[in-house]
């Protein structure tokens, strides 16, 4: 339920090179910036080694490198760190074969500024004379970089010439992951996986009601479930229905997991792990009384703003799930904290913050809270578990483990076409494990979903 995190690879509207634009305002006596732009491309060189140096989220470091930018100039930043991360492993590949010799290691940001260079000439529609431009003058800021002003100009004058015949097709991601992949899926499946985490994703609206409606006010597609699916959407906040609460931003799959709940009016429901709240939003739409519980309460902050902004009601608790005392009720949904490998496509720093280890670290916590909420869910109730990680360890696996502990439970199969759920999209157990190589189209933009799991038990 990310309302303003949109990095589409188109330019913001009339964002030409406006003098001045958008620069930090500078102290007196200062010397003024050699060029308009240069304040968007530091922030998203700063924010992408944020992300590879600290493995910090790259939404958090460009809300803060951002913070003196102008709404465009912020979605450009964006976009550039967005594009350029997405697609690392290519761009990489194809500045490597362009530099004769190496960088020495303390040039590190030089290859930063390679890449956000590149990424613009050949992924986005900033004129290429521009992207050169900027990424010289920004290697001239600095000290540690500027000796290196001529091999910047170098290379990225010859992306413009050769870049797009020889930037290769990925891989984009690390090579665990896609080995992972490959592993769980097969070969085929592995590597088509990581073709389509390198495609940017459409925009996902979930409705609060009449989805069909809210499609053609918007000029979407409607998803089999239900979803509203957008192509260059824009400012999300300036479209119909957002001022007055008639949808939220939610991937077609993370919608699913509430879905296959069935929620009626008056049913007692536990949503474990409910920021910032696009699954509490959908069981308080139908009417269920809702327990929404997170750990944190900066997020649970954000679900309140939510559920305001749509009109909607949950009694919001801050506690850890896997102690959490409350219910009994009659239903309870996890949507655990994992890897979050399966939202690639929306957040591409994740294929560089998160390592192996984390899998496992996070697959001992999701155990826990699985565990623990089988004692808050009356007997007869319905419990679901998800989670947005395409790694059989936070998925599969764990439920595999929790029905050989917990014997009163049973798994209760996923139907096709319940809630829109293609019989692909289902495993052999009756499990939900979507893949962005799903609902197939055309156009990238269009296809796709985020890869989630998601299984649905019931108490004896
Ligand atoms: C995948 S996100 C939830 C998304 C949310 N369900 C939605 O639909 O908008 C996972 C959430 O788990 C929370 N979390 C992590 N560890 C937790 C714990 N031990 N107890 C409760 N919440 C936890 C995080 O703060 C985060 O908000």
């Amino acid at each position: 339920m990310n309302e303003t995190s949109r990095a589409s690879n188109r330019r913001p509207a009339n964002r030409g090179s406006r003098p001045g634009s958008a620069e930090r305002p500078r102290p007196p006596g200062a010397p003024p910036p050699s060029l308009p732009g240069i304040a968007v491309r530091r922030a998203a060189a700063d924010a992408m080694d944020a992300v590879l140096d600290k493995s910090r989220p790259l939404e958090e470091s460009l809300e803060r490198l951002t913070r003196d930018l102008d709404d465009r100039d912020r979605s450009l930043a964006r976009m550039i760190a967005a594009t350029s991360l997405r697609r690392l492993g290519s761009l990489r590949t194809l500045l490597r074969g362009m530099i004769e010799r190496s960088l020495p290691p303390k040039a590190k940001r030089v290859e930063t500024i390679l890449i956000i260079g590149a990424a613009q000439i050949l992924l986005t529609d900033v004129p290429d004379h521009a992207a050169v431009a900027t990424s010289v003058a920004l290697a001239g800021e600095d000290a540690a970089t500027a000796g290196f002003k001529g091999l910047i100009n170098a290379v990225l004058r010859r992306v413009t010439r050769e870049g797009r015949a020889l930037l290769p097709e990925g891989p984009d991601q690390p090579k665990w992951m896609i080995e992972g992949w490959m592993q769980a899926y097969g070969a085929e499946t592995g590597n088509a996986i990581s073709r389509a985490l390198a495609h940017e994703a459409g925009l996902d609206l979930t409705a609060k009601s009449d989805p069909a409606g809210w499609a053609a006010t918007l000029n979407g597609r409607l998803l089999p479930n239900g979803t509203i699916r957008l192509v260059d959407a824009g400012n999300i906040t300036a479209l119909p229905g957002f001022s007055e609460g008639g949808w939220w931003v939610q991937d077609a799959a993370a919608a699913l997991p509430a879905q296959l709940l069935h929620a009626t009016a008056g049913m007692e429901i536990a949503d474990l792990c409910a920021a910032p709240g696009g699954k509490t939003a959908q069981l308080a739409a139908a009417g269920a009384r809702v327990t929404a519980v997170d750990r944190s309460g900066t997020r649970l902050k954000r679900l309140q703003q939510n559920l305001d902004r749509l009109g909607l009601e949950a009694e919001i608790v801050e506690a850890d799930a896997a102690v959490f005392e409350g219910g009994p009720f009659d239903a309870v949904l996890i949507d655990a904290p994992c890897s979050a490998t399966g939202t690639i496509r929306r957040h591409p720093d994740v294929a560089w913050t998160k390592a192996r280890e984390d899998v496992a670290t996070l697959a001992a916590l999701q155990a826990r809270i699985l565990a623990h909420s089988a004692q808050i869910l009356r007997p007869g109730g319905v419990l679901v578990y998800s989670t947005c990680s395409l790694e059989p360890e936070e998925g599969e696996n764990q439920i595999s483990a929790f029905l050989a502990t917990h014997p009163d439970f049973r798994r209760e199969p996923i139907q096709p076409g319940e809630c829109g759920v293609a019989a692909e999209w289902i495993n052999a157990a009756g499990e939900l494990r979507t893949l962005p190589t799903h609902l197939p189209d055309a156009d990238p933009r269009q296809a796709g979903l985020d890869g989630f799991f998601a299984a649905r038990l019931r108490r004896a």
